[in-house]
C-alpha cells in the first residue's frame, strides 16, 4: 500500500483517487474548490459517472480516501498526482499555470514522485525534472467520459514515462491492473496521448467527409464504414459520423499538438486539415437544416434533440451541438433544446425538460447527439406537436421505419437527401 497524494478532483482526478483507494492505496485527494471538497467528504458525487459514487463512498468508508483543500498535504505524499486542467493557453499549447501551483505545493522528500496526469506538451516532464531535482514520471490517462471508472480498470494500456527506477515504482502502482505497460522516456508518454487524440480527431474529420461525399454520390455512409472497420487493420471503432467532434480534450489536444510541433519545425498538415474539416462540418449540418428548413432559417423555430458534445454526459465544454446551435441563431432561428443530462445555460438554446416540448411548434426536428433513446422516443406524438414535417438525424441513431412511420420525412448524415 503505497501513500498517495492527487492534485484535481475533476474527472481525471476523482477517478483516479477512487480507483487506487479502491486497489488498497491510501488516497488523499487535494482540490482547490472548498466546496467540491466538502461535498465529497460527505460522500457527494456530482460527476455523472457510471459507479464512481459508490467507490467514492466506498474509500472514504474504509478511511483509504480522504479530501483535503490543502494541496501541500497531498504535496508531502511519496507519490503525488498531478490531474489538474490544461486549458488551451493564449499561444494555444496548454497552459499550464495549475501545473506549476501543483508544483509549488510540493515538498520534496528523497522518495517523492510526481506523477504527471494532465495532458502535456512534450517536454515539460523533463523540465520539471530538470529544475526540481524531482523524480517525475510521465502518465497520461486516456480515460472517455462517461466511462471513467470502466476505462481506469480496464485499460488498453498503462503508458509510464520517465527513469526506470521512477517507472518502475510507479508501476507497481498499478500492477492489480494486469494491463499492459508501455514504458517509455518523458516524451515518448507525453507525445503518445497527444498522438492518439489527435488519430481519432483524424478519423472522425475523415468519416464525416467521406458522409458528405455519400450524399453527393449516393453512396450508404454506413456501408462504407462496415467496408473500412471489418479491415483488422482499420478496426470498427470510433467511424461513426457526427455534426464534428467535441468535447473537453479533443478539440483543446489537436490544436496543443499543432501549436507545439510548429514550435518544434513540423507542419502537422493533416491534423490542422483534421481542424479545419472540423469547423466546416459545423457549417455544413447548419446548412443541411437550413435546406430542411426550406431555404432559411430566419424566424424559423427549430426543435434540438441532443446538446452534450457527445451521449451519456451532461458536459458542454466544445459541444459540437451548441457549435452549430450558434450558427442556427446566427442565421435568424429560434431555438429549444432538449437533452437527458444537461442542466447548465445553453447560450442561444431555450432548454426544456420534456422533448415534446422542443418539438413544440418546430419548423425543423434535429438530433445532434447520439443519446441511444432518442430512437425509443414516441416520434408520432413530436410529429403531432410539431409544424412542419421533417426530421433532421445528424447523428443516425433514430429508426427510419419508426421515423417515416409517423409521417415524418427523414434526413440523416452521408445520405443523399431524400434515400
Ligand atoms: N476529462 C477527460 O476525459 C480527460 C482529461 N484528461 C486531462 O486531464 C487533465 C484534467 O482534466 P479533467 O479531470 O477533465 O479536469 P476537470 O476540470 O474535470 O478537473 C480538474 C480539477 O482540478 C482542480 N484544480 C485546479 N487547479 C488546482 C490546483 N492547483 N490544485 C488542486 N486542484 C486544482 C479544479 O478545481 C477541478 O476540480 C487535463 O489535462 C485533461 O486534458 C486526460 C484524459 C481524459
Ligand atoms: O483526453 C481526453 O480527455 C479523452 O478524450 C476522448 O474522450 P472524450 O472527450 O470523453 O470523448 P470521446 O468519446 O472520444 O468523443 C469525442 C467526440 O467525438 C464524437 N464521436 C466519437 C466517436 C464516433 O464514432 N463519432 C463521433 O462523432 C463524440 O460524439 C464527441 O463529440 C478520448 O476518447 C479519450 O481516450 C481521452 O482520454
Amino acid at each position: 500500500m503505497a501513500a498517495v497524494g492527487i492534485a484535481g478532483a475533476g474527472y481525471v482526478g476523482l477517478t483516479t483517487a477512487a480507483c487506487l483507494a479502491a486497489l488498497g492505496h491510501d488516497v488523499l485527494c487535494a482540490e482547490v474548490d472548498e466546496s467540491k471538497v466538502a461535498r465529497l467528504s460527505r460522500g457527494e458525487v456530482t460527476l455523472a459517472e457510471p459507479d464512481l459514487a459508490p467507490l467514492v463512498r466506498d474509500g472514504l468508508a474504509a478511511g483509504r480516501l480522504r479530501f483535503t483543500p490543502d494541496v501541500r498535504a497531498a504535496g508531502a505524499r511519496e507519490f503525488v498526482f498531478a490531474c489538474v486542467p490544461t486549458p488551451t493557453g493564449p499561444d494555444g499549447t496548454a497552459d499550464l499555470g495549475a501545473l506549476e501551483a501543483v508544483l509549488a505545493a510540493i515538498r520534496p522528500a528523497p522518495d517523492t514522485v510526481l506523477v504527471v496526469k494532465s495532458t502535456v506538451p512534450v517536454g515539460t516532464c523533463a523540465r520539471i525534472a530538470g529544475t526540481t531535482g524531482i523524480a517525475v514520471v510521465s502518465n497520461p490517462e486516456f480515460l472517455r467520459e462517461g466511462h471513467a471508472v470502466h476505462d481506469f480498470r480496464h485499460p488498453d494500456r498503462v503508458v509510464l514515462g520517465g527513469d526506470e527506477h521512477a517507472v518502475d515504482r510507479v508501476a507497481a502502482l498499478y500492477a492489480d491492473l494486469g494491463a499492459p505497460i508501455v514504458r517509455t522516456g518523458h516524451a515518448g508518454a507525453e507525445l503518445g496521448k497527444y498522438a492518439s487524440n489527435a488519430f481519432l480527431a483524424l478519423k472522425l474529420s475523415y468519416v464525416n467527409l467521406l458522409a458528405r461525399l455519400c450524399e453527393r454520390t449516393g453512396a450508404d455512409i454506413d456501408a462504407v464504414t462496415r467496408t473500412m472497420g471489418l479491415d483488422e487493420r482499420i478496426g470498427p471503432h470510433f467511424l461513426r459520423p457526427g455534426p464534428g467532434w467535441g468535447g473537453s480534450c479533443l478539440p483543446k489536444d489537436t490544436r496543443a499538438l499543432v501549436a507545439s510541433a510548429a514550435g518544434a519545425g513540423v507542419d502537422l498538415t493533416v491534423l490542422r486539415a483534421a481542424i479545419e474539416a472540423n469547423d466546416r462540418q459545423y457549417d455544413h449540418v447548419a446548412a443541411r437544416i437550413r435546406d430542411a428548413a426550406g431555404g432559411s432559417l430566419d424566424g424559423a423555430r427549430i426543435g434540438l434533440f441532443g446538446l452534450a458534445f457527445k451521449a451519456g454526459t451532461g458536459d458542454l465544454r466544445d459541444s459540437p451541438a451548441l457549435a452549430v446551435a450558434g450558427r442556427l441563431a446566427a442565421a435568424g432561428a429560434t431555438l429549444t433544446g432538449y437533452d437527458p443530462a444537461v442542466t447548465a445555460d445553453t447560450g442561444p438554446v431555450q432548454r426544456v425538460d420534456d422533448p415534446v416540448l422542443a418539438a413544440k411548434g418546430a419548423r425543423v426536428l434535429v438530433v445532434l447527439t447520439e443519446w441511444p433513446e432518442f430512437a425509443r422516443l414516441d416520434w408520432s406524438q413530436l410529429a403531432a406537436v410539431a409544424e412542419g414535417d421533417v426530421v433532421v438525424d445528424m447523428r443516425n441513431v433514430l429508426d427510419p421505419a419508426a421515423v417515416r412511420g409517423s409521417g415524418l420525412r427523414l434526413v440523416r448524415l452521408g445520405r443523399a437527401p431524400g434515400t
